[in-house]
């Protein structure tokens, strides 16, 4: 039995730095003193947008890619110097089709990864049969993979995820193409793993599942933290930054709305349609108000998206977006 620290954090990322080579260029800096601290039981979300860093850090957890320097340790593991220890703590669901045999079924599926685990023939079946019940694929047990929906397939990711037991979850994207049904779902296994204790590490675009899903919540960005938020901060940003689209509105109309408190500022996006970007909570009815009842009925509201958020993020700390 490995002495794995019980009492040391789930993860521990200090000063952590990994370069890339690039041809001819310098090289390209994909983590950058990156800290992170994530404690058993804690479900935190790494918000980025594309090539944050998330994926370049779940790979080096997951023992895969070396770090340039700096440390990262899994339960007082290090990911270097102890890496065999720390993969069976280890449970890795990348999204997508990788890793699942399509023409086997579900269920000889987990049960080669139960063998892989080293768990004898019965084991690793009632260990198969229990994990497709948690998933909610106990019906489609026998079914080849290939006839799976895309959220199917997600969760039976998250299954093989869990055939070792482990202490620590990295989830990449784990939601995407999922109808809400089945996102609700998985949201709800989350919440079981949360409750056994193990640590969820789950890297996303979407803000309204890190909200929903989250302890805590680190916001990176060109391979550095920008910041490490309770997910209610996600909330207020969503609706601080609410936008409102509208068409067929005059240009006087247009010049009204712009002068209404909390509007940022109007877009024209084509001939009479407009984009409003508002940054104060609760903007964005009086813009509404004002649309319709100037006669205009082609509206409606959308959050912003993960780029835009960050874009204020970055300006209220002054810094640079980098290339
Ligand atoms: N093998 C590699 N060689 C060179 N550059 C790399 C390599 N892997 C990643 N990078 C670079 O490192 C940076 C971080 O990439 P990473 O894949 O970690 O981002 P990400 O946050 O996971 O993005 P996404 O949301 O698109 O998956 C990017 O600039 C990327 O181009």
């Amino acid at each position: 039995m490995s002495h794995i620290g019980i009492d040391a954090p789930a993860v521990e990322v200090r000063a952590l730095v990994r370069d890339f080579r690039t041809r001819g260029g310098p090289p390209r800096r994909a983590l950058d003193a990156f800290d992170l601290t994530v404690a058993p039981g804690e479900v935190h979300g790494l918000l980025g947008p594309n090539g944050a860093g998330k994926t370049t850090l779940c790979k080096i957890l997951s023992t895969i890619l070396l770090p340039t320097s700096g440390s990262a340790a899994v339960h007082g593991l290090d990911v270097v110097a102890d890496a065999k220890r720390v993969r069976p703590l280890l449970g890795i669901v990348f999204g997508g089709e990788r890793g699942l045999y399509a023409r086997m079924t579900a269920a000889q599926n987990l049960r080669f990864w139960a063998a892989l685990y080293g768990l004898g023939r019965r084991e690793g079946r009632r260990r198969a049969a229990e994990l497709l019940d948690r998933v909610g694929l106990a019906p489609r047990a026998d079914e080849p993979v290939e006839t799976f929906s895309r959220g199917m397939k997600q969760r039976l990711h998250l299954a093989r995820g869990l055939v070792g037991d482990p202490r620590v979850l990295l989830l990449d994207e784990p939601t995407v193409g999922m109808d809400p049904v089945s996102a609700h779902e998985f949201r709800d296994l989350v919440e079981s793993l949360r409750a056994e204790g193990r640590a969820v590490l789950l890297t996303t675009h979407d803000m309204a599942e890190a909200e929903a899903l989250c302890d805590r919540v680190s916001f990176i960005d060109g391979g550095r933290l920008l910041r490490c938020e309770d997910p209610r901060v996600l909330g207020e940003l969503l609706s601080r930054h609410e936008r409102v689209r509208a068409a067929g509105v005059p240009a006087a109309l247009a010049e009204r709305i712009a002068a209404l408190p909390g509007v940022e500022r109007v877009r024209e996006t084509g001939p009479g349609a407009v984009l409003v970007e508002t940054d104060r909570g609760g903007a964005a009815l009086p813009v509404l108000r004002t649309l319709v009842e100037a006669g205009v009925t082609d509206v409606s509201t959308a959050p912003p998206t993960l780029e835009e958020v960050y874009l204020h993020l970055i300006g209220e700390r002054g810094m640079a977006v980098r290339p």
